[in-house]
């Protein structure tokens, strides 16, 4: 197995006296879909948090590409290659979806006033590039004919998809999707489990995913860790959540029995 893109040692975070994630102990290789799942309030999207350079952790190490991320700032880690999606969706509404996506792109490539302003010849190829990928995304995510149409005149589960382009756009090594099937009707998250996959194979990505829905996550995730209370109780293939006690009491229900 090669080393870990991402590893969270023993991350804690406290908030006063409520400890929102303890000690948790992850790691996500190249190329692989990890899932983080747990009830509501387990602690899923505050680890976003501490991953991404919004929080830090009260105590514990979180590294990406082996470097210690304690005190660097979201956006440079951005530029690192950490990209994520929201669970309530973020886009910029009155803009297009091309202009969604350039945004993020330019944001990365770390465009200054003056080279936007100069406008020389390696702006222009870095312009043009942004817009190749850009384009060949929205191919993909099956929003090329809506490229110039208001981000928020698509319909929810277009939008949601379009939060995976803009957050692809800045060419990740690690993608953080946040509930990305959330409001999907089954046919559109049959669509996203398979243009997960497919994109984490387009682009080598590693993918860390926090969903609820258990179609999703048991169908495309290679191993799956589990938050209850901020600490994982179990980590595991598909198959092995799905029959593990501490799980299915905690969280799965006899349903998934
Ligand atoms: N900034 C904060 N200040 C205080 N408490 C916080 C803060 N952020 C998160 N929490 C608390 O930490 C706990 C974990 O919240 P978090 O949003 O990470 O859960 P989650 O697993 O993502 O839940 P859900 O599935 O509902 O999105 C909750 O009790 C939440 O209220």
């Amino acid at each position: 197995m090669s080393a870990p893109l991402l590893e969270l040692e023993k991350a804690t975070i406290r908030f006063g006296g409520l400890t929102a994630v303890s000690e948790l102990t992850l790691s996500v290789v190249d190329n692989e879909l990890v899932g983080l799942i747990g009830p509501n309030g387990a602690g899923k999207t505050t680890a976003f948090n501490m991953i991404t350079g919004v929080y830090q952790p009260t105590s514990g190490e979180i590294r990406f590409a082996g470097k210690n991320t304690r005190g660097i700032k979201p956006n440079r880690l951005a530029g690192f290659g950490i990209a994520r999606t929201f669970q309530n969706i973020r886009l910029f509404s009155s803009m297009s979806v091309l202009d969604n996506i350039r945004v993020a792109a330019r944001l990365h490539n770390g465009e200054g006033y003056f080279s936007a302003l100069w406008r020389g010849k390696a702006w222009k190829n870095a312009e043009a590039e942004t817009e190749r990928n850009a384009i060949e995304l929205l191919e993909i995510f099956d929003l090329a004919q809506h490229r110039d149409e208001l981000a928020v005149s698509l319909p929810y589960g277009d939008q949601r998809r379009l939060e995976i382009v803009r957050a692809l756009a800045t060419r990740p090594k690690l993608l953080l999707l946040d509930e990305p099937a959330a409001g999907m009707n089954p046919s559109e998250k049959d669509d996203l489990m398979r243009l997960i996959r497919f994109v984490k194979e387009r682009y080598n990505l590693s993918v860390l995913l926090v969903e609820h829905d258990m179609k999703v996550v048991m169908g495309i995730c290679q191993r799956i860790a589990v938050l209850e209370y901020g600490i994982k109780i179990a980590e595991g293939t598909p198959k092995e959540i799905q029959c593990h006690p501490k799980v299915i009491e905690a969280y799965l229900g006899a349903a998934a029995v």
